[in-house]
């Protein structure tokens, strides 16, 4: 799986309306931090709803390799007995993060300001992706790290023996960054400071504060100012996973594009911070139905009622939105791909560097399937052909990156043609059951024969 394994390729063909409820798995971004800081609990914490794909498993075990005890009861129920801050042991082996960017880096931010030192690496995707965002401010607090050329993986960090607290304003927008340099704050000594100029995800503040970590966050003309007293007890948390809206988008993009399809997606998270692509389906003129909105595990959730939507039109997309949807572009340029008029999506270079670079594979399948692209480096524009309008036919390269396979598979189900991927297997990381809960749709999705 995830470029450790044989290429699954799958082929997705024009479906039947969709029909029924999609029970999409937990939030894989809350899944990580539920183990990591339940690692850094003294105590047990106990978690129910925990994503069960591989990037998580593999942050699960990177937290056994660090002395925490984690164990599974059932399906999503696992148990996490924490060493508390500071209390990581040195790994006896290499940890190995697999496809998750979010996994290493945290993990990376977890043991920066313990004196231990560690050697991560992943699979061949995460090995192309930049560490030095993280290795970056991780180094102001004593932390030494030493990769390959670019700041890549494998790369071996020595913790720092007395950190210093920081005070740190990103340069990028992102979570995985200003959540590796709150947790490397953790064990350092007086406050620790984060400033993001563009809110990006929240989980880490609100779950950290949840575990009893003394944190502010106060809304300056810089932006957030995040401030984190250093060496609390964390206390052990209960954890109800919600369920995640990046993996909702699957299914409910889906809906939009095939005619006549009705769906219900219960208990999707609508943090402001994750809800991007919601708001900007429904500003395209998608049949959303944002049903019992209530608070369940911290989150606002919502059940989501979809329906084929025929009068999707394209719109500009509001560049300072790209936090709030980052992972939901590769399947909104599907949905603008079926829409009438040009979707266009700036402010977008991050995309640059995910499991693939997202903007060249979606627009390189996306052409192969007929449709008009226009690119640069830090925009991705969609000409709509219209509802069924996609002439499809193509085979698309996935590149070791979950979401585009989805985001194809999903093409498939309403273009004139079938679309196949050439390697479905990365799919696992963060949505194992995504092929059964698209087929108990109607979902015309099927494995092809290995290549
Ligand atoms: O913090 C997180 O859980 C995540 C942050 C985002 O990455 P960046 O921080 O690189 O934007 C996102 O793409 C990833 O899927 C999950
Ligand atoms: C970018 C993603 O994940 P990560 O950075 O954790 O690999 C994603 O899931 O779309």
């Amino acid at each position: 799986m995830s470029g450790h394994g044989e290429a699954q390729p799958m082929k997705a063909r024009k479906s039947g309306p969709l029909r029924g409820v999609a029970e999409v798995p937990g939030d894989k971004s809350i899944s990580h931090r539920s183990l990591i800081f339940g690692a850094m609990a003294v105590g047990e914490t106990r978690i129910s709803g925990l994503l069960e794909g591989q990037d998580v498993l593999d942050t699960a075990k990177a937290m056994r390799a660090f002395g925490a005890t984690v164990t599974r009861h059932g399906e999503g129920a696992w148990t996490v007995n924490g060493v508390g801050v500071g209390g990581f042991r040195e790994p006896a082996d290499v940890i190995d993060c697999g496809n998750s960017g979010t996994g290493v880096r945290l993990i990376m931010g977890t043991m920066a300001t313990t004196p231990i030192t560690a050697t991560f690496t992943g699979d061949a995707s995460l090995r192309k992706r930049p560490m030095g965002r993280v290795t970056d401010p991780l180094a102001l607090f004593g932390a030494q790290a030493y990769g390959r050329q670019g700041g890549r993986l494998p790369m071996t960090l020595v913790g720092a023996a007395n950190p210093v607290p920081v005070r740190y304003a990103l340069p990028v927008a992102s979570a995985q960054v200003k959540s590796a340099v709150l947790l490397a704050g953790l064990n350092a000594p007086g406050e620790t400071v984060v400033i993001e100029r563009e809110p990006t995800r929240d989980h880490s503040e609100r779950m950290l504060l949840g575990f009893g970590a003394k944190l502010s966050v106060e809304k300056t003309s810089e932006g957030h100012v995040i401030t984190l007293t250093g060496q609390p007890e964390l206390r052990p948390q209960v954890v109800a996973v919600p369920r995640d809206p990046s993996s909702a988008a699957f299914p409910v993009c889906a809906a939009l594009i095939v005619e006549g399809s009705d769906i219900l997606v219960p208990g999707v998270s609508q943090n402001l911070t994750r809800n991007g692509l919601y708001l900007t389906l429904v500003e395209m003129g998608a049949e959303i139905e944002f049903q019992n909105p209530r608070e369940e595990g911290g989150e606002p959730v919502a059940d989501l009622r979809v329906r084929f939507s025929g009068n999707m039109k394209g719109i500009e997309v509001p560049p300072e939105r790209a936090p709030s949807m980052i992972d939901e572009y590769p399947v909104l340029s599907v949905v603008a791909a079926f829409a009438t008029g040009k979707t266009v999506m700036r402010g977008v270079k991050e995309l640059r560097v995910k499991e693939s670079d997202r903007i060249d594979a979606m627009a390189r399948g996306l052409e192969a399937c007929g449709v008009r692209i226009e690119e640069d480096e830090d925009t991705l524009i969609v000409h709509g052909m219209g509802p069924g309008g996609v002439p499809g036919g193509a085979t698309c390269a996935t590149h070791i990156d979950h979401r585009i396979a989805m985001s194809f598979l999903v093409c498939g189900l309403a273009a004139k043609q079938p679309v196949s991927v050439d390697d479905a297997s990365p799919i696992a990381t963060s949505f194992p059951v995504f092929e059964g809960l698209m087929q108990g749709l109607g979902a015309m999705i099927q494995r092809s024969n290995r290549a």
